[in-house]
């Protein structure tokens, strides 16, 4: 498979080394915006996103407009997915994006679901969020914190949002923490005078990220719509 990297910083050169391994040939690597570049002479099966959250929008939506597939990891944009889906249809391309590509991660947030499902009714417990990330990430809170924060609200009616730092008593606070060289670690808690439940995933490096961005690559070639890694993780539980 052909693909083309929008963004090579750390997560690109680890897509990078990963794809290759996996047999793909890298065709285009690029930091800046690729409305300059001749897409089409590339002949790119798919774009895999991973750059700064100003940026990804215009990049992604210009793959489309090219018929260009992307999978999207890039945080810290999502006010413009609805939108990005739109064009992605009009242009009967194909997009998955998650904020989380890892396996594992995919695997707590199905926890965090059930677990969410299990303390709604428990009204003793306070639920918050904490993210820990290396001291480069620019957007904050981290994206998978976003989504865990999102499941634990569609299942317990009472809580209304999330808030950065501090929240009221209806919505969940999300603590974010830069400390150098951490890859990524979420941890959920639910406290009560009495005792306290957390669940925790700890990334040890960033191929767990890169490893789900290509697999969501492999599966989204030819495909038309948009996808979410819950689709790609059934399709290699399929098989
Ligand atoms: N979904 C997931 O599983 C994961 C998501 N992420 C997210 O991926 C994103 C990238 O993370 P990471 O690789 O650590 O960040 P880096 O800062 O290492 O890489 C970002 C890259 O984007 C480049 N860039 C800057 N402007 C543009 C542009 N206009 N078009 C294309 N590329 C551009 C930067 O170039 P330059 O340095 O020259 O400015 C840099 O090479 C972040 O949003 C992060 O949160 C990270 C890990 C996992
Ligand atoms: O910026 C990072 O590094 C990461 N970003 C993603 C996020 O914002 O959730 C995923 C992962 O935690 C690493």
């Amino acid at each position: 498979m052909k693909i083309a990297l929008l963004g090579y910083g750390r997560m690109g050169k680890a897509i990078e080394e990963i794809a290759m391994n996996r047999g793909h040939e890298i065709v285009l690597k690029v930091s800046e915006d690729i409305a300059t570049y001749e897409l089409d002479k590339l002949e790119i099966d798919v774009a895999i996103d991973f750059s700064i959250p100003s940026a990804a929008y215009k990049n992604i939506t210009t793959c489309f407009e090219n018929g260009i597939p992307v999978v999207s990891g890039t945080t810290g944009w999502l006010d413009d997915y609805e939108k990005a889906k739109k064009i992605c249809d009009k242009n009967n391309s194909g997009f998955i994006y998650a904020s989380n590509f890892s396996l594992g991660v995919n695997v707590f947030f199905e926890l965090n679901k059930k677990l969410a499902d299990m303390m709604k009714g428990l009204e003793d417990y306070t639920v918050e969020i904490e993210e820990i990330h290396h001291m480069q990430k620019l957007d904050s809170p981290s994206g998978t914190a976003i989504s865990l924060a999102q499941q634990i609200i569609e299942k317990n009616s009472k809580l209304k949002g999330w808030q950065l730092d501090h929240a009221d008593s209806d919505e969940i606070p999300i603590f974010a923490k830069r400390i150098k060289d951490v890859p990524g670690t979420h941890t959920v808690t639910y406290d009560s005078t009495i005792d306290k439940i957390e669940i925790i995933h700890s990334a040890k490096s960033r191929q767990g990220f890169a490893l789900g961005a290509v697999v969501a690559a492999e599966y989204l070639k030819d495909k038309t719509g948009v996808f979410t890694m819950k689709d790609v993780l059934s399709s290699l539980f399929e098989n």
